[in-house]
């Protein structure tokens, strides 16, 4: 997210590489606020999406079923939510909305203790108790009751990791190594201790330096909501520019964004695929967008070259052949390590900024089983997550059961009082009859070497390593397990590694994008965006297309 973009001349030409979320939101969006300007989108495949893929297929017993191969949902409260699916609604797709109520079993998430027995995350009073009384709340209570008595950071001091932050504000490493551990892999697929502070838990960073400790900032947050009487809230700034630059109502968007804040996650019926599909379908449709199924492999231009309004792409199209094009913009919507080879012939130093960047590789093993339901009752949820205080020697990070979340979903009514365009039924969006369908995530930063380099077993080995671990953690059987149906996918460097100082190392490469290309480049995806998930993207594709317009 580039500050100082400004407005892009007339009948400007613009670039934008990746089509994944990033890229197709900032095509959508530009597009709309600028019908002058010429876009063409590269992306290698013609299935838009990048890590959001619903892979249709058969299912063991023949029938159809569908398996997401990355993400499945997104978060609620969000800005970027309210943009994804307020367009979605404008483009005829609000009836595949789906949400995930707070009281629904796909809200419930747990983590394996250290012998190996799944604790739900508290979200009531019974799950407190339970949680308190097992292994994993270990030093909790004791550095949450003490925790505003110790020491802050200076408010200039550097960043550090979660789990320095965490042990120094808990006073023991018991917090960091359990709970947090174990969330944050379910987010990063990344250890705490090699986790930026700043950008994984930002709002503790900026509570103890504003407050002296998390609990008087919490404190002082339950009084001021307390203290607040105001009606609803007002829109954010984001939202109301949205509202603003593409016509639509503010009061439709406050109902949309209070409706959503009432859902802990959304997802869309038939797959998360529908999302970039419905885009892709839209900008395809625009007069002044290009669709080219095509790998860029170069940028040249900027002051390097010469020619500060002209940027070059090189790209080589779905049949080899390569071509060569001129852009008064370039927009990069692709991970820092899928940027760092396009700048490597032209600018040595910017390609070795991007290049220290490194990504996590996480297996993704999907396993279905039509006609029976091997979650048992006790754990239906969300799914789970393996702390570091676990053994773990599969290297599992967690597991998601996307049957519960499937049964969870429900349909979304649109507006206040509308009525749901479906009953909201547990089997409105799933298969119909018994199943168990569910996703493993395997290795991340357990792949990872001192020198941060991976080692991914075969799929042979990660699928039996999921199956061992399936059956010691919810006792599934060998003949379950051999006759489900699986899918392996290695999603290779799919999460950048946000190490401790990463936000400077993030503003020091756009700094140097900006004076070696001026107005010429700028750059999206989830290295730049203030965080990693969906929303995030979205909204950061928003606020930079704001600022070329
Ligand atoms: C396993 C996993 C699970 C996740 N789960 C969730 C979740 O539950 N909720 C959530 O909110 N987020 C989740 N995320 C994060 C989410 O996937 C990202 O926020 C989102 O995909 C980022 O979109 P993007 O467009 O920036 O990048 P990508 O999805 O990486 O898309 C980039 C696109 O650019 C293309 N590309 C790459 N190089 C080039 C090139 N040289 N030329 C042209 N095109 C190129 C790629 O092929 C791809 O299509 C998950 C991520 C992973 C890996
Ligand atoms: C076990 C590994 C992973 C799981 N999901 C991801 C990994 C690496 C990746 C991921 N999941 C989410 C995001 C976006 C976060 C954001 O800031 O929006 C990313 C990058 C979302 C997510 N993760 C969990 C939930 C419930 C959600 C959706 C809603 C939300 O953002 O709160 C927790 C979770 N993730 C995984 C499991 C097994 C799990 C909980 C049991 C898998």
């Amino acid at each position: 997210m580039l500050s100082q973009l400004t407005k892009l001349p007339a009948n400007a030409r613009v670039g934008v590489v990746g089509g994944g979320v990033a890229g197709l939101t900032f095509t959508y969006f530009l597009g709309k606020l600028r019908p002058d300007v010429q876009i063409t989108l590269f992306n290698p495949e013609s299935r838009p999406g990048g890590w959001i893929h619903s892979w249709h297929t058969q299912g063991p017993d023949g029938r159809p079923v569908m398996l997401e191969r990355g993400p499945r949902t997104f978060r609620g409260v969000s800005d970027g939510t309210v943009l994804i699916l307020d367009t979605l609604m404008q483009l005829g797709h609000g009836d595949n909305i789906r949400s995930v109520s707070k009281d629904s079993s796909a809200d419930r998430k747990f983590v394996l203790d250290p012998r190996d027995r799944l604790v739900q995350v508290p979200n009531s009073l019974g799950s407190l108790a339970r949680f308190l009384a097992s292994p994993l709340s270990k030093g909790l209570l004791w550095g949450l009751a003490g925790e505003w008595a110790r020491k802050p950071v200076g408010a200039d001091a550097p960043d550090e990791s979660a789990e320095a932050l965490l042990t120094r504000r808990f006073g023991s490493p018991y917090p960091a190594r359990n709970l947090f551990s174990a969330v944050y892999r379910g987010i990063y697929a990344d250890d705490v201790g090699r986790l930026s502070a700043q950008k994984a838990v930002g709002r503790m960073v900026r509570d103890e330096r504003a407050h002296g400790s998390l609990t008087a900032a919490a404190w002082a947050r339950w009084r001021s909501a307390k203290a607040d009487t105001s009606a609803a809230p007002e829109l954010s700034p984001l939202v109301a520019a949205y509202g603003r630059a593409l016509g639509r109502d503010a009061q439709e968007l406050r109902s949309l964004a209070h409706r959503l804040a009432q859902f802990p996650m959304l997802g869309l019926t038939g797959g998360l695929q529908q999302f970039p599909d419905a885009f892709q379908a839209a900008v395809a449709r625009f007069p002044n967008v290009a669709l080219c199924t095509g790998t860029v492999t170069g940028l040249r231009g900027g002051a390097g070259a010469g020619d500060k309004q002209a940027v070059a792409l090189e790209y080589t199209d779905a049949q080899g052949a390569q071509h060569k094009g001129k852009f008064s913009h370039v927009r990069l919507a692709v991970a820092p390590n899928r940027m760092a080879p396009l700048v490597a012939g032209a600018n040595a130093p910017l390609f070795s900024k991007l290049n220290a960047i490194r990504s996590n590789t996480v297996s993704l093993v999907n396993m279905y089983i039509p006609g029976k339901d091997i979650v048992p009752a006790q754990f239906r949820g969300f799914g789970y997550l393996v702390p570091e205080s676990n053994a773990n020697p599969e290297k599992l990070l967690g597991v998601i059961f996307d049957s519960v979340i499937e049964q969870s979903f429900a349909p979304f009514a649109v507006a206040d009082g509308a009525a749901p365009a479906a009953p909201a039924t547990a089997a409105a969006a799933a298969p119909a009859g018994i199943y168990t369908k569910l996703t493993a995530m395997v290795g991340g930063s357990l792949y990872n070497d001192a020198e941060g380099h991976p080692t991914i077993p075969s799929e042979a080995e990660t699928i039996a390593r999921v199956k061992r671990a399936l059956s010691r953690h919810l006792g599934a059987s060998p003949t379950d397990l051999d006759g489900a149906q699986w899918l392996h996918t290695v999603a290779r460097d799919c999460l950048p590694q946000f190490v401790p100082g990463y936000g400077a190392q993030a503003a020091e490469i756009e700094r140097a994008v900006l004076a070696d290309y001026a107005q010429g480049v700028s750059l999206g995806g989830m290295g730049f965006a203030r965080g990693p998930g969906i929303p995030d993207v979205v909204s950061d594709a928003f606020t930079d297309a704001m600022k070329l317009h």
